[in-house]
């Protein structure tokens, strides 16, 4: 049977690789999508098309859907393929994201996961030398067994990309900030690189970092931008989400057949809660990245190098803020020393020790032993990942506290020495240049 000939009216629609698409869901349209309003606004308001007028999406949590007539085809028939609760989601996070279809999935990594299904064998991907371990676990994972050539290069010098893009280049993958090193990609410069040397190749931003409230890579040149819902979006560590963003209709006909083929679609319940999540992104970030800046300042002024595209001394700063509208919540500053991070993280009360980012609480981590722990010490060596490096997630607490509570956690690390001046960082990373060791515990201050 030919199967990519549509069959009744639940089929009628193929997209470019002449896949049957199911009826739904519908596409989020650029008519009734676009943002009107300042993106605080945009987030908070919504329009549906409820039966009853609820204003807050109801949970439809049904895997079918009756259908009107034995021929099938109307607006939703199997929650895999459409669900009301995904799509009134997907439609709003299009508006958010400046994008003709978003696409909503069961987490970040799902997202990648569609993304990377467009690759085929032989396709070649350029991506940075500093990932989130998750991703590059799924790119080596492509590269060992679908045939995929991965180019792992300086991403925050476009000559380095440059060089590498070819006929063959099916995708350029960046994050920016990169996590955890805090480094900036030009993507407007990578964007007109890649596109003038090959037209055909994907440039793909992974936006977790910033969310839509502070860059919209899409507007820089991105041909598809994802997210880890599971962070700013959602931003209360309650659900695992992704959610894709794209202009090109045909790509996103094709990411949603994998979709739905593959059953990854966001269920009712976390669609409902990460549109409620949403909502208050403005207003959370704000905040965070507030405190970000202040806990940054902090370490900084006390002798520790810190990596914040909100502090001046950042090597990228104009970079940044030529494609940003802020600096997000996550910082990390090294201590020239892996046991007195380590006690540091431990003396912290506040943060949770966690993995995850873009939450209300705060947290601190040690990426190289967490979130990066997927990427072998041998290539977190050749990629200059510092191991005693700290990161710090910041949330909506009282900054006063959440000062106090790391001043507290370095002294009883014993990561500063007091003087009557105030305290000063003791590691070798200190950027006076200072050199004295965090092992020499003589000098180390005594809590009261
Ligand atoms: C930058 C970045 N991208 C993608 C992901 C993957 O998201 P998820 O955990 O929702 O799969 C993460 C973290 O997990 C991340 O830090
Ligand atoms: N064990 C997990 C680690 C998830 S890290 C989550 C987040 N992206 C972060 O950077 O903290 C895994 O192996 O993926």
């Amino acid at each position: 049977m030919d199967d990519s000939k549509p069959l009744n009216k639940a089929f009628s629609k193929v997209d470019l690789d002449g896949h049957n698409l199911p009826p739904s869901p519908a596409p989020s349209s650029p008519s009734n999508g676009r943002r009107r309003y300042a993106l605080a606004t945009e987030l908070v308001y919504t329009e549906t098309k409820d039966q009853y007028g609820a204003s807050s999406i109801p949970v439809y949590q049904s895997a079918t859907f009756k259908q009107t007539s034995s021929k099938g085809g109307d607006e939703y028939d199997y929650t895999r393929s459409g669900n009301p609760t995904r799509t009134h989601l997907e439609r709003h996070m299009a508006k958010i994201m400046n994008a003709n279809r978003a696409l909503a999935v069961g987490s970040g990594m799902g997202a990648l996961d569609v993304i990377t299904r467009l690759l085929r064998p032989g396709d070649e991907v350029i991506t940075g030398d500093d990932l989130y371990g998750g991703t590059n676990r799924l790119l080596t994972y492509l590269s060992s067994n679908q045939g995929i050539i991965v180019h792992h290069v300086d991403t925050t010098d476009v000559e380095r990309v440059r060089e590498v893009v070819s006929d063959k280049t099916a995708m350029v993958l960046l994050e920016t900030p990169t996590n955890p090193l805090i480094k900036i990609v030009d993507i407007p410069s990578i964007a007109k690189a890649v596109h003038d040397a090959n037209n055909k190749a994907l440039v793909i931003v992974d936006n977790t970092m910033l969310s839509p409230m502070l860059c919209n890579p899409l507007e820089l040149g991105a041909d598809i931008v994802y997210e880890s819902g599971t962070k700013y979006l959602s931003g209360h560590h309650d659900i695992m989400a992704g959610v894709i963003a794209c202009n090109d209709t045909s790509l996103g006909d094709k990411m949603y057949f994998t979709i739905n083929a593959t059953g990854c679609g966001l269920s009712p319940n976390d669609s409902f809660l990460l549109m409620r999540g949403v909502k208050t992104l403005a207003i959370r970030m704000e905040k965070q990245q507030a405190n970000a800046q202040v806990l940054a300042e902090f370490l900084e002024s006390h002798g520790f190098r810190v990596r914040y595209p909100g502090l001046k001394s950042h090597p990228q700063y104009d970079l940044h803020w030529s494609m940003a509208r802020g600096a997000g919540a996550v910082l990390s500053f090294e201590t020239g020393d892996v046991a007195l991070s380590e006690r540091i993280v431990e003396a912290a009360k506040l943060y949770g020790i966690s993995v995850s980012f873009g939450c209300v609480n705060s947290l601190i981590s040690m990426p190289c032993r967490m979130s990066h722990a997927s990427i072998d010490a041998k290539t977190r060596k050749e990629r200059q990942m510092p191991e005693d490096i700290i990161r710090l997630c910041v949330g909506i607490e009282d900054v006063h506290d959440l000062v106090d509570d790391l001043s507290r956690a370095l002294v009883q690390a014993g990561a500063v020495t007091i003087t009557l001046d105030g305290f000063h960082a003791v590691g070798a990373t200190a950027q006076d240049g200072s050199t004295s060791s965090s092992n020499d515990t003589s000098s180390e201050p005594t809590l009261s």
